[in-house]
């Protein structure tokens, strides 16, 4: 039949070659009709797919690519009604919701969209074994051999799991121990700002000053800071370049959390993947009194998992994740708050003089900064708006309707910031734009449904405090000691500098840098306080 179709209705020659082509154009083409025209009409109440031209693999390029591009594509798809769509990867479809009230529903719903489906493949992810994963979701029994009634480190006997995010939690959130963290990092902060200590982000020095790439300043200030949080200096005795590896492990860790392929073991993930675990598998087998720099919840978390006895590595993975979260966000938000304060030196005044009037007798109050700096805030807020790109996920265990659509169970749903909070049905024309007092002029924009740079429910994340103090405070004491102005004629053919863009070549987990080649260059000199 479709010899006699090739040859008499279309007069294509017949042979080895072209009928098995023709054969399958036509399955494709079949393909093509049947997916994305006839079962969207049969089927209203299921999302309607992004159209992918190759089957299985769908959008699982374009999504490691540029996911924003190709979530763009999906509300253009929808005709930007915010309508939930899918997109289709390798191992799964993943449901983007943006509407507002449907986000709100789906941070709230933690029966039918888990979270801990989705730990599991991070945990695997960051290199947990199965036993590992067996071990760590185990609640003690009577007559476990983790069965410690009456001890101190987990007296609710939760599984591993449960009681490292209780432990996090106690850590980070308001509090006496979030208080001692936040000390500890200023102390980093106070130690790596000294003018004679500048090399790390020194491009030129004069006797006038110095010329300064923001990138570099914040990359080292804010990592090194949240290093000695969770670790006090045992890191760096193990691998003084711990810092330098961090980095380079943020710039690629998209591709643990999407399980990129890692071909001939070349990815530029590989060798600092390698170096912290190693760093951290060293730390753990130190005697835990040695380790007594550590963070309270860091000491915890290590104490159950010996109590478990999940495998080594399984342990270093608890820590880098934890570790990773802890220092990811931080430089890239600090960059941007920066890159428009010294663009804007009307901007930089009235921040200079919040953080100014927080340092009482030389002494930096962290609280009043925090609490007491509407335009800081208002700048920071924005910020995280046109920046954060983290895409909270979670997984369908049960079957759900929302926003009239049933998403089914195996599939995930994708919550994307960058989409929420560009949406102009919440933020207006000037979505795309900085505008520096938009949440001082509308305040409950921060609460709004379609604002999450921290993300929301479960999840949401509890650092977010201690983020703000320690943003606020790096500023503070910076503004402090230097006086600090864009450099001038370090622009194009030596006129002003371009604003730098935001870096979107690969798939955003929370606040997105700069275009590797772009760059702050700042003139410094030192105040005299
Ligand atoms: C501007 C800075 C920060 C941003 C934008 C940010 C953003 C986020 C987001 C979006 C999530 C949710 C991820 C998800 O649901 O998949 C999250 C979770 C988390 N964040 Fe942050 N974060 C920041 C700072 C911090 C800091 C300073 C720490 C710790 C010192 C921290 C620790 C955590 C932890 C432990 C989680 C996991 C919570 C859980 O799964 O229960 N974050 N963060």
């Amino acid at each position: 039949m479709i010899e006699d179709l090739m040859n008499l209705r279309w007069g294509i020659p017949v042979n080895a070659f072209t009928v098995p082509v023709f054969s399958i154009a036509v399955l494709w083409i079949g393909w093509r009709i049947w997916t994305f025209t006839i079962r969207p009409w049969l089927r209203p109440q299921d999302p309607v797919v992004l159209p992918y031209w190759i089957p299985f693999l769908g959008h699982s390029f374009a999504f490691f690519g540029n996911s924003d591009e190709l979530l763009e594509r999906g509300l253009d798809y929808v005709g930007r009604s915010n309508e939930i769509f899918g997109i289709q990867t390798l191992k799964r479809q993943l449901y983007i919701i943006t509407n507002p009230p449907e986000v709100s529903i789906a941070f709230n719903d933690n029966t039918a969209l888990h979270f801990d489906g989705h730990l599991n493949e991070l945990l695997e992810n960051f290199g947990f074994s199965k036993e590992g994963l067996r071990l760590s979701w185990h609640i003690p029994k009577p007559g476990d051999w983790c069965y410690l009634p009456g001890n101190e480190i987990n007296p609710e006997l939760a599984s591993l799991n449960r009681f490292t995010e209780d432990m996090y939690r106690k850590q980070l959130l308001p509090g006496e121990k979030m208080d001692v963290m936040s000390r500890v990092f200023m102390r980093s902060v106070f130690d790596t700002l000294q003018w004679d200590k500048l090399d790390f982000c020194t491009v030129e020095s004069t006797e006038k000053g110095k010329l300064l790439s923001l990138r570099e300043l914040c990359r080292y200030t804010l990592v090194e800071g949240a290093t000695q949080t969770m670790f006090g200096s045992h890191l760096h005795k193990i691998e003084p370049r711990i810092v330098e590896y961090m980095l380079r492990y943020n710039d690629n860790a998209w591709m643990v959390f999407f399980q990129y392929p890692d071909f001939f073991g070349n990815s530029p993930i590989t060798e600092p993947r390698r170096v912290i675990t190693e760093t951290l598998e060293k730390f753990i087998e130190m005697p835990d009194e040695e380790r007594h720099e550590q963070a309270w919840s860091i000491k915890n978390i290590l104490a159950w998992q010996k109590v478990m006895n999940i495998d080594l590595r399984a342990r270093a993975s608890v820590l880098l994740m934890v570790y990773w979260a802890a220092n990811s966000n931080e430089y890239n938000i600090s960059f941007w708050v920066l890159a428009h304060l010294l663009h804007n030196p009307e901007l930089l005044r009235m921040v200079k003089e919040e953080t100014e009037a927080a340092w009482i007798d030389g002494v930096l109050d962290i609280k009043l900064l925090r609490t007491n700096s509407p335009n800081l805030e208002a700048i920071f807020n924005e910020a995280l708006r046109l920046n954060g790109g983290a895409m909270v996920s979670r997984i369908v265990r049960e079957p759900i309707t929302l926003g009239g659509k049933q998403l089914k169970p195996g599939n995930a749903i994708i919550i994307p910031a960058r989409q929420l909070h560009k949406n102009e049905k919440v933020w207006g024309q000037n979505s795309g734009d900085f505008d520096a007092f938009r949440f001082k002029k509308h305040k409950a924009l921060s609460r709004h449904a379609s604002y999450r740079p921290f993300g929301g429910g479960k999840t949401y994340c509890p650092g977010r405090v201690l983020a703000k103090e320690e943003v606020y405070g790096f500023l503070a004491t910076l503004f402090h000691r230097f006086d600090l102005k864009m450099a001038e004629g370090k622009g194009p053919g030596g006129g002003k500098q371009v604003f730098p863009s935001l870096d979107d070549s690969s798939p955003a987990l929370g606040i997105t840098g700069p275009v590797k080649s772009h760059d702050v260059l700042i003139s410094a000199t030192q105040r005299v306080v």
